[in-house]
Protein backbone atom coordinates (compact mmCIF):
# COMPACT_ATOMS: atom_id res chain seq x y z
CA UNK A 1 0.00 0.00 0.00
CA UNK A 2 1.21 3.54 -0.61
CA UNK A 3 1.17 6.20 1.51
CA UNK A 4 2.11 9.79 1.51
CA UNK A 5 2.97 12.02 4.12
CA UNK A 6 2.02 15.56 3.93
CA UNK A 7 3.29 16.89 6.96
CA UNK A 8 5.61 16.79 9.88
CA UNK A 9 4.56 13.67 11.32
CA UNK A 10 6.79 12.00 14.06
CA UNK A 11 9.35 9.22 12.66
CA UNK A 12 8.59 7.29 15.91
CA UNK A 13 4.73 6.66 14.22
CA UNK A 14 5.83 6.34 10.76
CA UNK A 15 8.49 3.52 12.26
CA UNK A 16 5.66 1.58 12.51
CA UNK A 17 4.49 1.45 9.25
CA UNK A 18 8.33 1.78 7.45
CA UNK A 19 8.59 -1.51 9.07
CA UNK A 20 5.67 -3.38 7.59
CA UNK A 21 7.09 -5.05 3.97
CA UNK A 22 3.27 -4.42 2.55
CA UNK A 23 3.71 -0.81 3.20
CA UNK A 24 5.49 1.92 0.92
CA UNK A 25 5.70 5.50 1.74
CA UNK A 26 6.84 8.53 0.42
CA UNK A 27 7.31 11.98 2.97
CA UNK A 28 6.77 15.06 0.83
CA UNK A 29 6.85 18.05 2.77
CA UNK A 30 5.78 21.63 1.57
CA UNK A 31 3.98 20.81 -1.26
CA UNK A 32 1.95 23.69 -3.34
CA UNK A 33 -1.89 22.46 -3.93
CA UNK A 34 -1.09 21.52 -7.49
CA UNK A 35 2.00 19.60 -6.94
CA UNK A 36 -0.31 17.23 -4.48
CA UNK A 37 -3.22 17.39 -6.84
CA UNK A 38 -0.18 15.65 -9.39
CA UNK A 39 0.93 13.53 -7.00
CA UNK A 40 -1.93 12.00 -4.70
CA UNK A 41 -3.45 9.76 -7.43
CA UNK A 42 -0.56 7.42 -6.88
CA UNK A 43 -1.52 6.74 -3.07
CA UNK A 44 -3.91 4.77 -1.25
CA UNK A 45 -3.47 6.63 2.34
CA UNK A 46 -2.44 10.04 3.14
CA UNK A 47 -1.15 11.03 6.50
CA UNK A 48 -1.71 14.82 7.30
CA UNK A 49 -1.69 17.24 10.58
CA UNK A 50 -3.42 20.54 9.61
CA UNK A 51 -1.08 21.90 7.26
CA UNK A 52 -2.82 19.84 4.16
CA UNK A 53 -6.16 20.95 2.78
CA UNK A 54 -8.05 17.50 1.74
CA UNK A 55 -11.06 19.44 -0.15
CA UNK A 56 -12.60 18.18 -3.59
CA UNK A 57 -10.06 18.67 -5.61
CA UNK A 58 -7.48 16.14 -3.54
CA UNK A 59 -10.07 13.45 -3.05
CA UNK A 60 -11.63 13.74 -6.98
CA UNK A 61 -7.70 13.61 -7.40
CA UNK A 62 -6.51 10.34 -5.65
CA UNK A 63 -8.29 8.28 -7.52
CA UNK A 64 -6.75 5.13 -5.41
CA UNK A 65 -7.29 6.93 -2.46
CA UNK A 66 -8.89 4.78 0.76
CA UNK A 67 -7.79 6.56 3.81
CA UNK A 68 -7.06 10.26 5.29
CA UNK A 69 -5.67 9.91 8.00
CA UNK A 70 -5.32 12.99 10.30
CA UNK A 71 -2.30 13.46 13.01
CA UNK A 72 -3.95 15.27 15.61
CA UNK A 73 -7.64 15.80 16.48
CA UNK A 74 -9.20 18.64 13.76
CA UNK A 75 -10.16 17.59 10.72
CA UNK A 76 -12.25 20.62 10.05
CA UNK A 77 -9.18 20.86 6.63
CA UNK A 78 -10.48 17.64 4.91
CA UNK A 79 -14.04 17.58 3.18
CA UNK A 80 -15.56 14.20 5.55
CA UNK A 81 -18.61 14.93 3.52
CA UNK A 82 -17.49 14.71 0.11
CA UNK A 83 -14.73 11.89 1.54
CA UNK A 84 -17.68 9.82 2.75
CA UNK A 85 -19.51 10.21 -0.59
CA UNK A 86 -16.86 8.70 -2.17
CA UNK A 87 -16.29 5.76 0.12
CA UNK A 88 -13.08 7.41 1.48
CA UNK A 89 -12.22 6.52 5.39
CA UNK A 90 -11.18 9.73 7.21
CA UNK A 91 -9.13 8.84 10.80
CA UNK A 92 -8.12 11.46 13.29
CA UNK A 93 -6.04 11.04 16.90
CA UNK A 94 -8.43 12.40 19.12
CA UNK A 95 -6.72 11.66 22.33
CA UNK A 96 -2.69 12.43 21.78
CA UNK A 97 -2.47 15.82 21.47
CA UNK A 98 -5.25 16.86 24.52
CA UNK A 99 -2.60 17.23 27.12
CA UNK A 100 -0.44 19.52 24.69
CA UNK A 101 -3.09 21.81 24.03
CA UNK A 102 -4.29 22.72 27.54
CA UNK A 103 -0.85 23.02 28.68
CA UNK A 104 -0.35 25.46 25.84
CA UNK A 105 -3.94 27.42 26.61
CA UNK A 106 -2.29 27.97 30.08
CA UNK A 107 1.42 28.69 29.08
CA UNK A 108 -0.42 31.51 26.73
CA UNK A 109 -2.51 32.52 29.50
CA UNK A 110 -0.11 32.55 32.15
CA UNK A 111 2.58 35.00 29.31
CA UNK A 112 -0.47 37.34 28.61
CA UNK A 113 -0.77 37.76 32.11
CA UNK A 114 2.41 38.15 32.98
CA UNK A 115 3.62 40.40 30.41
CA UNK A 116 6.30 37.34 29.69
CA UNK A 117 6.70 38.06 25.91
CA UNK A 118 6.66 41.73 26.15
CA UNK A 119 8.97 41.83 29.08
CA UNK A 120 11.47 39.09 27.69
CA UNK A 121 11.85 41.09 24.51
CA UNK A 122 12.54 44.55 26.22
CA UNK A 123 14.68 42.74 28.75
CA UNK A 124 16.84 41.26 25.41
CA UNK A 125 16.88 45.09 24.02
CA UNK A 126 19.13 45.72 27.17
CA UNK A 127 15.82 47.86 29.00
CA UNK A 128 15.76 47.53 32.46
CA UNK A 129 11.89 48.07 32.92
CA UNK A 130 9.55 46.29 35.79
CA UNK A 131 6.42 48.92 36.35
CA UNK A 132 4.95 48.59 32.33
CA UNK A 133 4.89 44.84 32.83
CA UNK A 134 3.03 44.70 35.91
CA UNK A 135 0.58 41.70 36.02
CA UNK A 136 -2.57 40.15 36.46
CA UNK A 137 -3.28 36.92 38.77
CA UNK A 138 -5.45 34.10 37.99
CA UNK A 139 -6.39 33.73 41.70
CA UNK A 140 -9.89 35.00 42.38
CA UNK A 141 -11.07 35.50 38.83
CA UNK A 142 -13.65 34.03 37.18
CA UNK A 143 -13.00 32.02 34.08
CA UNK A 144 -15.47 30.63 31.28
CA UNK A 145 -14.24 27.78 29.32
CA UNK A 146 -16.40 27.31 25.73
CA UNK A 147 -16.24 23.30 25.12
CA UNK A 148 -15.94 21.65 28.03
CA UNK A 149 -14.69 18.28 25.89
CA UNK A 150 -11.44 16.88 25.66
CA UNK A 151 -9.28 20.17 26.06
CA UNK A 152 -11.92 22.16 27.80
CA UNK A 153 -12.47 20.02 30.91
CA UNK A 154 -8.35 19.91 31.18
CA UNK A 155 -8.19 23.46 30.62
CA UNK A 156 -10.96 23.92 33.78
CA UNK A 157 -9.17 21.38 35.79
CA UNK A 158 -5.98 23.60 35.71
CA UNK A 159 -7.96 27.40 35.88
CA UNK A 160 -9.26 25.59 39.19
CA UNK A 161 -5.99 24.73 40.40
CA UNK A 162 -4.98 28.25 39.95
CA UNK A 163 -8.00 28.90 42.04
CA UNK A 164 -9.97 30.31 39.76
CA UNK A 165 -13.93 30.20 39.66
CA UNK A 166 -14.67 28.16 36.57
CA UNK A 167 -18.32 28.75 34.58
CA UNK A 168 -18.33 26.40 31.63
CA UNK A 169 -20.91 26.59 28.47
CA UNK A 170 -21.20 23.08 26.24
CA UNK A 171 -24.78 22.45 25.16
CA UNK A 172 -23.79 18.92 24.13
CA UNK A 173 -22.01 17.54 27.37
CA UNK A 174 -24.46 15.75 29.87
CA UNK A 175 -24.55 18.29 32.81
CA UNK A 176 -22.71 15.29 34.95
CA UNK A 177 -19.15 15.94 33.32
CA UNK A 178 -19.60 19.58 34.60
CA UNK A 179 -20.37 18.66 37.78
CA UNK A 180 -17.82 15.74 37.98
CA UNK A 181 -14.90 18.86 36.93
CA UNK A 182 -16.45 20.97 39.70
CA UNK A 183 -17.75 23.59 37.41
CA UNK A 184 -20.61 25.57 36.66
CA UNK A 185 -22.72 25.11 33.65
CA UNK A 186 -24.03 27.90 32.26
CA UNK A 187 -25.34 29.61 28.85
CA UNK A 188 -22.57 31.35 26.39
CA UNK A 189 -24.32 34.31 27.10
CA UNK A 190 -23.75 33.78 31.06
CA UNK A 191 -20.17 33.81 30.17
CA UNK A 192 -20.04 36.77 27.95
CA UNK A 193 -21.11 38.86 30.90
CA UNK A 194 -19.65 37.30 34.00
CA UNK A 195 -15.96 36.27 32.83
CA UNK A 196 -12.56 38.17 33.36
CA UNK A 197 -10.87 35.08 31.12
CA UNK A 198 -12.93 33.46 28.20
CA UNK A 199 -11.26 30.29 26.77
CA UNK A 200 -12.43 28.80 23.28
CA UNK A 201 -12.08 24.76 22.96
CA UNK A 202 -15.23 23.65 20.24
CA UNK A 203 -14.23 22.32 17.05
CA UNK A 204 -14.27 24.86 13.71
CA UNK A 205 -17.80 23.95 11.86
CA UNK A 206 -20.87 26.03 10.48
CA UNK A 207 -22.49 26.52 14.39
CA UNK A 208 -19.09 27.77 15.83
CA UNK A 209 -17.50 29.72 12.65
CA UNK A 210 -17.78 33.24 13.81
CA UNK A 211 -19.36 32.46 17.50
CA UNK A 212 -17.31 35.39 19.07
CA UNK A 213 -18.38 38.61 16.92
CA UNK A 214 -19.59 42.29 17.81
CA UNK A 215 -22.46 41.03 19.55
CA UNK A 216 -20.64 38.86 22.02
CA UNK A 217 -18.18 41.35 22.33
CA UNK A 218 -20.42 43.76 23.38
CA UNK A 219 -21.97 41.71 26.00
CA UNK A 220 -18.67 40.99 28.08
CA UNK A 221 -17.08 42.99 31.05
CA UNK A 222 -14.39 45.59 30.02
CA UNK A 223 -10.81 44.41 31.10
CA UNK A 224 -11.42 40.61 29.82
CA UNK A 225 -9.02 38.34 28.68
CA UNK A 226 -9.65 36.31 25.46
CA UNK A 227 -7.80 32.78 24.42
CA UNK A 228 -8.13 31.25 21.10
CA UNK A 229 -6.29 27.85 21.58
CA UNK A 230 -8.79 26.37 19.48
CA UNK A 231 -9.58 27.11 15.70
CA UNK A 232 -8.71 30.40 13.94
CA UNK A 233 -12.34 31.77 12.94
CA UNK A 234 -14.40 30.73 16.49
CA UNK A 235 -13.39 34.06 17.50
CA UNK A 236 -14.16 36.30 14.82
CA UNK A 237 -10.46 38.11 14.27
CA UNK A 238 -11.22 41.88 12.63
CA UNK A 239 -14.08 42.19 16.29
CA UNK A 240 -10.99 41.11 18.10
CA UNK A 241 -8.93 43.49 17.11
CA UNK A 242 -11.25 46.42 17.30
CA UNK A 243 -11.91 45.25 20.59
CA UNK A 244 -7.82 44.84 21.82
CA UNK A 245 -7.27 48.66 20.13
CA UNK A 246 -10.34 50.49 21.98
CA UNK A 247 -9.00 48.37 25.28
CA UNK A 248 -12.37 46.37 25.81
CA UNK A 249 -9.95 43.31 25.76
CA UNK A 250 -7.29 43.90 27.91
CA UNK A 251 -5.14 40.84 27.11
CA UNK A 252 -5.50 38.01 24.34
CA UNK A 253 -3.38 34.57 23.12
CA UNK A 254 -4.30 33.10 20.06
CA UNK A 255 -2.38 30.23 18.64
CA UNK A 256 -4.78 29.09 15.81
CA UNK A 257 -5.67 31.61 12.50
CA UNK A 258 -8.43 31.23 9.95
CA UNK A 259 -5.84 31.31 7.52
CA UNK A 260 -1.98 29.63 8.13
CA UNK A 261 0.28 31.32 7.80
CA UNK A 262 -1.57 34.51 8.30
CA UNK A 263 -0.52 36.64 4.76
CA UNK A 264 -3.68 39.15 5.36
CA UNK A 265 -3.48 42.97 6.34
CA UNK A 266 -6.15 42.04 9.10
CA UNK A 267 -3.83 39.07 11.03
CA UNK A 268 -0.71 40.99 10.31
CA UNK A 269 -2.00 44.09 12.52
CA UNK A 270 -3.59 41.78 15.32
CA UNK A 271 -0.61 39.77 15.36
CA UNK A 272 1.42 43.23 16.21
CA UNK A 273 -0.99 44.02 18.88
CA UNK A 274 0.98 44.65 22.18
CA UNK A 275 -1.78 42.80 24.31
CA UNK A 276 -2.09 40.00 22.24
CA UNK A 277 0.54 36.98 22.59
CA UNK A 278 0.42 34.91 19.70
CA UNK A 279 1.81 31.38 18.76
CA UNK A 280 1.79 29.61 15.33
CA UNK A 281 -0.16 26.45 16.06
CA UNK A 282 2.11 25.32 18.39
CA UNK A 283 -0.88 23.55 20.56
CA UNK A 284 -0.08 20.24 19.77
CA UNK A 285 3.55 20.63 19.08
CA UNK A 286 5.10 18.69 22.30
CA UNK A 287 7.54 15.67 21.60
CA UNK A 288 5.14 13.31 23.91
CA UNK A 289 2.00 14.98 21.58
CA UNK A 290 3.62 14.44 18.22
CA UNK A 291 4.64 10.82 19.02
CA UNK A 292 1.01 10.00 20.71
CA UNK A 293 -0.74 11.47 17.63
CA UNK A 294 1.76 9.66 15.07
CA UNK A 295 1.73 6.66 16.57
CA UNK A 296 -1.86 6.32 16.87
CA UNK A 297 -2.54 7.20 13.34
CA UNK A 298 0.12 4.51 11.93
CA UNK A 299 -2.00 2.05 13.91
CA UNK A 300 -5.50 2.80 11.99
CA UNK A 301 -3.55 2.80 8.96
CA UNK A 302 -2.24 -0.93 10.08
CA UNK A 303 -5.09 -1.83 10.99
CA UNK A 304 -7.09 -0.75 7.85
CA UNK A 305 -4.51 -3.20 6.20
CA UNK A 306 -5.01 -5.69 8.60
CA UNK A 307 -8.83 -5.53 8.21
CA UNK A 308 -9.05 -5.10 11.76
CA UNK A 309 -11.76 -2.62 13.21
CA UNK A 310 -10.41 0.86 13.10
CA UNK A 311 -10.60 2.75 16.63
CA UNK A 312 -10.83 6.65 15.67
CA UNK A 313 -12.76 6.35 12.14
CA UNK A 314 -14.75 9.17 12.07
CA UNK A 315 -17.19 8.58 9.13
CA UNK A 316 -17.61 4.83 9.93
CA UNK A 317 -20.69 3.68 12.01
CA UNK A 318 -18.94 1.59 14.62
CA UNK A 319 -19.39 -0.40 18.12
CA UNK A 320 -17.74 0.72 21.39
CA UNK A 321 -14.43 -1.04 21.25
CA UNK A 322 -15.46 -3.17 24.42
CA UNK A 323 -18.33 -4.74 21.96
CA UNK A 324 -16.14 -5.44 19.09
CA UNK A 325 -15.34 -8.76 19.77
CA UNK A 326 -18.81 -9.46 20.75
CA UNK A 327 -20.38 -8.16 17.49
CA UNK A 328 -17.60 -9.47 14.83
CA UNK A 329 -19.96 -12.64 14.52
CA UNK A 330 -23.02 -10.37 13.42
CA UNK A 331 -21.58 -8.56 11.15
CA UNK A 332 -20.00 -11.84 9.40
CA UNK A 333 -23.64 -13.23 9.64
CA UNK A 334 -25.30 -10.28 7.70
CA UNK A 335 -22.70 -9.68 5.13
CA UNK A 336 -23.34 -13.68 4.50
CA UNK A 337 -27.02 -13.08 4.48
CA UNK A 338 -26.85 -10.12 2.38
CA UNK A 339 -24.61 -12.32 0.14
CA UNK A 340 -26.99 -15.00 -0.16
CA UNK A 341 -30.21 -12.55 -0.17
CA UNK A 342 -29.02 -10.50 -3.09
CA UNK A 343 -28.23 -13.42 -5.39
CA UNK A 344 -32.53 -14.22 -5.00
CA UNK A 345 -33.30 -10.75 -6.34
CA UNK A 346 -33.68 -10.27 -10.15
CA UNK A 347 -35.09 -7.08 -10.06
CA UNK A 348 -34.32 -3.54 -9.18
CA UNK A 349 -34.26 -3.40 -4.71
CA UNK A 350 -36.75 -0.72 -4.04
CA UNK A 351 -36.42 -1.38 0.19
CA UNK A 352 -34.34 -3.07 2.62
CA UNK A 353 -35.66 -3.82 5.97
CA UNK A 354 -33.00 -5.53 8.68
CA UNK A 355 -34.46 -6.58 11.88
CA UNK A 356 -32.59 -7.64 14.69
CA UNK A 357 -34.69 -9.53 17.52
CA UNK A 358 -33.25 -10.89 21.17
CA UNK A 359 -30.27 -10.03 23.40
CA UNK A 360 -28.60 -8.31 20.15
CA UNK A 361 -31.32 -5.52 19.87
CA UNK A 362 -30.58 -4.26 23.01
CA UNK A 363 -27.15 -2.55 21.62
CA UNK A 364 -27.36 0.13 18.71
CA UNK A 365 -26.83 -2.30 15.49
CA UNK A 366 -26.35 0.62 13.55
CA UNK A 367 -22.73 -1.16 12.32
CA UNK A 368 -24.89 -4.25 11.91
CA UNK A 369 -27.29 -2.50 9.10
CA UNK A 370 -24.26 -0.95 7.43
CA UNK A 371 -22.39 -3.45 7.10
CA UNK A 372 -25.24 -5.25 5.58
CA UNK A 373 -25.82 -2.58 3.39
CA UNK A 374 -22.40 -2.06 1.74
CA UNK A 375 -22.35 -6.12 1.32
CA UNK A 376 -25.54 -5.87 -1.13
CA UNK A 377 -24.43 -2.97 -2.58
CA UNK A 378 -21.40 -4.09 -3.59
CA UNK A 379 -22.99 -6.80 -5.59
CA UNK A 380 -25.60 -4.30 -7.97
CA UNK A 381 -23.22 -1.07 -7.98
CA UNK A 382 -19.74 -0.57 -9.70
CA UNK A 383 -18.47 1.12 -7.52
CA UNK A 384 -16.49 0.21 -4.47
CA UNK A 385 -19.15 0.46 -1.54
CA UNK A 386 -18.11 -0.20 1.68
CA UNK A 387 -19.37 0.97 4.98
CA UNK A 388 -18.45 4.78 4.33
CA UNK A 389 -21.04 5.51 1.79
CA UNK A 390 -23.09 2.65 1.84
CA UNK A 391 -25.90 4.72 2.96
CA UNK A 392 -25.19 7.80 0.68
CA UNK A 393 -24.96 5.48 -1.93
CA UNK A 394 -28.73 3.72 -0.58
CA UNK A 395 -30.10 7.04 -1.04
CA UNK A 396 -29.38 8.22 -4.40
CA UNK A 397 -30.25 5.00 -5.43
CA UNK A 398 -33.64 5.35 -3.87
CA UNK A 399 -33.45 2.65 -2.18
CA UNK A 400 -35.59 2.63 1.62
CA UNK A 401 -33.42 1.43 4.27
CA UNK A 402 -35.41 0.43 7.64
CA UNK A 403 -33.99 -1.04 10.79
CA UNK A 404 -35.75 -2.44 13.57
CA UNK A 405 -35.36 -4.41 16.80
CA UNK A 406 -37.39 -6.31 19.49
CA UNK A 407 -35.64 -7.86 22.38
CA UNK A 408 -38.32 -10.63 22.03
CA UNK A 409 -37.58 -13.91 20.49
CA UNK A 410 -39.21 -17.02 19.75
CA UNK A 411 -36.63 -20.17 19.56
CA UNK A 412 -33.54 -18.25 19.43
CA UNK A 413 -31.29 -15.98 21.41
CA UNK A 414 -30.05 -13.93 18.64
CA UNK A 415 -31.81 -13.73 15.39
CA UNK A 416 -31.50 -11.06 12.13
CA UNK A 417 -34.07 -10.72 9.21
CA UNK A 418 -33.20 -9.65 5.78
CA UNK A 419 -36.11 -8.72 3.97
CA UNK A 420 -35.23 -7.46 0.25
CA UNK A 421 -38.45 -5.86 -1.57
CA UNK A 422 -37.73 -5.11 -5.56
CA UNK A 423 -39.88 -4.01 -8.35
CA UNK A 424 -43.96 -5.09 -8.19
CA UNK A 425 -43.44 -6.30 -4.36
CA UNK A 426 -40.82 -9.06 -5.00
CA UNK A 427 -39.94 -9.86 -1.52
CA UNK A 428 -37.30 -12.13 -0.50
CA UNK A 429 -37.21 -13.06 3.30
CA UNK A 430 -33.93 -14.55 4.70
CA UNK A 431 -33.92 -15.11 8.56
CA UNK A 432 -30.39 -15.97 10.71
CA UNK A 433 -28.34 -16.90 13.65
CA UNK A 434 -25.70 -17.53 15.28
CA UNK A 435 -24.65 -21.20 16.51
CA UNK A 436 -20.90 -21.14 18.58
CA UNK A 437 -20.35 -18.43 16.47
CA UNK A 438 -20.93 -19.76 12.86
CA UNK A 439 -24.03 -18.23 10.57
CA UNK A 440 -27.21 -20.44 9.96
CA UNK A 441 -30.03 -19.52 8.29
CA UNK A 442 -32.90 -20.48 9.62
CA UNK A 443 -35.64 -19.16 7.33
CA UNK A 444 -36.32 -18.47 3.73
CA UNK A 445 -39.64 -17.15 3.24
CA UNK A 446 -41.75 -18.96 5.17
CA UNK A 447 -39.81 -22.20 5.34
CA UNK A 448 -37.99 -23.33 8.32
CA UNK A 449 -34.29 -23.96 7.27
CA UNK A 450 -31.04 -25.04 9.05
CA UNK A 451 -27.91 -24.80 7.05
CA UNK A 452 -24.70 -23.00 6.89
CA UNK A 453 -23.92 -21.18 3.56
CA UNK A 454 -21.19 -22.89 1.73
CA UNK A 455 -19.27 -21.35 -1.06
CA UNK A 456 -21.46 -23.48 -3.59
CA UNK A 457 -24.94 -24.04 -3.02
CA UNK A 458 -28.13 -24.50 -5.37
CA UNK A 459 -31.39 -23.35 -4.15
CA UNK A 460 -34.51 -24.74 -5.45
CA UNK A 461 -38.70 -24.55 -4.83
CA UNK A 462 -40.71 -27.74 -6.29
CA UNK A 463 -44.30 -29.28 -5.40
CA UNK A 464 -42.92 -31.97 -3.31
CA UNK A 465 -43.54 -35.46 -4.38
CA UNK A 466 -41.29 -38.92 -3.72
CA UNK A 467 -38.71 -39.25 -6.41
CA UNK A 468 -37.46 -35.83 -6.26
CA UNK A 469 -34.04 -35.72 -4.33
CA UNK A 470 -33.09 -39.07 -6.19
CA UNK A 471 -33.42 -37.51 -9.71
CA UNK A 472 -31.08 -34.37 -8.35
CA UNK A 473 -28.96 -36.83 -6.79
CA UNK A 474 -28.23 -38.79 -10.29
CA UNK A 475 -28.02 -35.37 -12.56
CA UNK A 476 -25.36 -34.18 -9.81
CA UNK A 477 -23.63 -37.94 -9.96
CA UNK A 478 -23.59 -38.27 -13.35
CA UNK A 479 -22.10 -34.48 -13.98
CA UNK A 480 -19.42 -35.51 -11.03
CA UNK A 481 -21.07 -33.14 -8.77
CA UNK A 482 -20.62 -33.99 -5.05
CA UNK A 483 -23.63 -33.25 -2.60
CA UNK A 484 -21.86 -31.90 0.46
CA UNK A 485 -25.31 -31.68 2.32
CA UNK A 486 -28.96 -31.28 1.89
CA UNK A 487 -32.09 -29.29 3.96
CA UNK A 488 -35.20 -28.89 3.15
CA UNK A 489 -38.22 -27.17 4.23
CA UNK A 490 -41.64 -27.84 3.50
CA UNK A 491 -44.87 -25.98 4.68
CA UNK A 492 -47.23 -29.46 4.42
CA UNK A 493 -46.61 -32.85 3.46
CA UNK A 494 -46.92 -32.91 -0.18
CA UNK A 495 -47.17 -29.05 -0.14
CA UNK A 496 -44.26 -27.06 -1.70
CA UNK A 497 -39.99 -27.64 -0.88
CA UNK A 498 -37.59 -25.37 -0.61
CA UNK A 499 -34.55 -27.33 -0.92
CA UNK A 500 -31.01 -25.93 -0.52
CA UNK A 501 -27.74 -28.38 -1.30
CA UNK A 502 -24.54 -27.37 0.06
CA UNK A 503 -21.81 -28.38 -3.01
CA UNK A 504 -18.17 -29.28 -3.61
CA UNK A 505 -17.75 -27.21 -6.83
CA UNK A 506 -20.06 -25.08 -9.00
CA UNK A 507 -23.26 -26.45 -10.88
CA UNK A 508 -23.01 -25.31 -14.63
CA UNK A 509 -25.93 -23.58 -15.74
CA UNK A 510 -26.93 -26.74 -18.15
CA UNK A 511 -27.04 -28.85 -15.20
CA UNK A 512 -29.06 -26.23 -13.60
CA UNK A 513 -31.22 -26.51 -16.42
CA UNK A 514 -31.38 -30.07 -16.73
CA UNK A 515 -32.13 -30.66 -12.42
CA UNK A 516 -35.18 -27.98 -13.34
CA UNK A 517 -36.54 -30.28 -15.94
CA UNK A 518 -36.44 -32.82 -14.19
CA UNK A 519 -38.02 -31.34 -10.37
CA UNK A 520 -40.25 -28.83 -12.11
CA UNK A 521 -38.75 -26.63 -10.31
CA UNK A 522 -40.73 -23.51 -10.01
CA UNK A 523 -37.34 -21.97 -8.72
CA UNK A 524 -34.26 -22.93 -9.32
CA UNK A 525 -30.69 -20.56 -8.23
CA UNK A 526 -26.92 -22.15 -8.43
CA UNK A 527 -25.36 -19.19 -6.05
CA UNK A 528 -21.88 -18.67 -5.22
CA UNK A 529 -20.83 -17.06 -2.35
CA UNK A 530 -17.05 -16.42 -1.81
CA UNK A 531 -16.88 -15.17 1.40
CA UNK A 532 -18.70 -18.20 3.17
CA UNK A 533 -15.40 -20.43 2.65
CA UNK A 534 -15.23 -19.42 6.18
CA UNK A 535 -18.47 -20.31 7.56
CA UNK A 536 -16.73 -23.82 8.85
CA UNK A 537 -13.84 -22.10 10.66
CA UNK A 538 -14.54 -21.55 14.23
CA UNK A 539 -11.59 -19.30 15.21
CA UNK A 540 -10.73 -16.77 12.44
CA UNK A 541 -14.38 -14.99 12.28
CA UNK A 542 -14.14 -13.53 8.91
N1 LIG B 1 -4.05 24.55 19.00
C1 LIG B 1 -3.85 23.27 18.80
O1 LIG B 1 -2.81 22.85 18.36
C2 LIG B 1 -4.94 22.31 19.16
C3 LIG B 1 -4.62 21.06 19.72
C4 LIG B 1 -5.65 20.17 20.03
C5 LIG B 1 -6.96 20.54 19.77
N2 LIG B 1 -7.21 21.73 19.18
C6 LIG B 1 -8.56 22.15 18.88
O2 LIG B 1 -9.25 22.33 20.10
C7 LIG B 1 -10.62 22.08 19.91
C8 LIG B 1 -11.10 21.13 20.98
O3 LIG B 1 -10.46 19.88 20.86
P1 LIG B 1 -10.92 18.66 21.77
O4 LIG B 1 -9.98 17.57 21.53
O5 LIG B 1 -11.17 19.13 23.15
O6 LIG B 1 -12.32 18.33 21.08
P2 LIG B 1 -13.57 17.67 21.76
O7 LIG B 1 -14.43 17.20 20.66
O8 LIG B 1 -13.16 16.71 22.81
O9 LIG B 1 -14.30 18.90 22.49
C9 LIG B 1 -14.99 19.89 21.81
C10 LIG B 1 -16.17 20.29 22.68
O10 LIG B 1 -16.81 21.43 22.10
C11 LIG B 1 -18.19 21.30 22.35
N3 LIG B 1 -18.93 22.17 21.47
C12 LIG B 1 -19.25 21.98 20.16
N4 LIG B 1 -19.96 23.03 19.72
C13 LIG B 1 -20.09 23.89 20.75
C14 LIG B 1 -20.71 25.14 20.90
N5 LIG B 1 -21.35 25.72 19.89
N6 LIG B 1 -20.64 25.75 22.10
C15 LIG B 1 -19.99 25.17 23.14
N7 LIG B 1 -19.40 23.98 23.06
C16 LIG B 1 -19.43 23.34 21.88
C17 LIG B 1 -18.44 19.83 22.12
O11 LIG B 1 -19.65 19.44 22.72
C18 LIG B 1 -17.23 19.20 22.77
O12 LIG B 1 -17.48 18.87 24.12
C19 LIG B 1 -10.76 21.56 18.49
O13 LIG B 1 -11.06 22.64 17.63
C20 LIG B 1 -9.36 21.10 18.15
O14 LIG B 1 -9.13 21.12 16.79
C21 LIG B 1 -6.24 22.62 18.88
O1 LIG C 1 -6.42 19.77 15.76
C1 LIG C 1 -5.34 19.46 16.23
O2 LIG C 1 -5.01 18.30 16.51
C2 LIG C 1 -4.39 20.56 16.57
O3 LIG C 1 -4.86 21.78 16.16
C3 LIG C 1 -3.02 20.28 16.07
O4 LIG C 1 -2.89 20.52 14.72
P1 LIG C 1 -1.48 20.17 14.04
O5 LIG C 1 -1.38 18.70 14.02
O6 LIG C 1 -1.52 20.76 12.69
O7 LIG C 1 -0.45 20.78 14.90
Amino acid sequence: MKIIVTDEVASEGLALLKQDPRVEMDVRLGLSKEELLKAIGDYEVIITRSGTTVDRDVLDAGKKLKMVARAGVGIDNVDVEYASSRGVIVVNAPFGNTNSAAEHTMALLLSACRNVTVANASLKKGEWKRAPFTGVELKGKTAGVIGLGKVGGRVATRLKAFECEVLACDPYIAAKRAHDLGVKLVTHDEIYKNCDIITVHTPLNDETMGMIGDREFGLMKSGVIILNVARGGVIGEAPLLANLKSGKIALAAVDVWSEEPPKTDLLKELISQDKLVVTPHLGANTFEAQVNVAVDVSKEVLNYLDEQPLENAVNIPRFDLALMDQMRPFLNLMSTMCDFGIQLVDTNISKVSFSFFGSIAHYDCTPITVCGLAALLNKVVEQDVNMVNASLIAEQMGIAVEESKSTQTDAFSNLITLVLEGEGGKRRLISGTLFEGIPRIVRLRDYTMDFTPEEHMLLMHYADRPGMIGKIGTIMGQHEINIASMNLGRSEKKGEAMVILSIDSAVPPVVVEEIKKATEATFIKALHMPTAKCNRCRSCGN
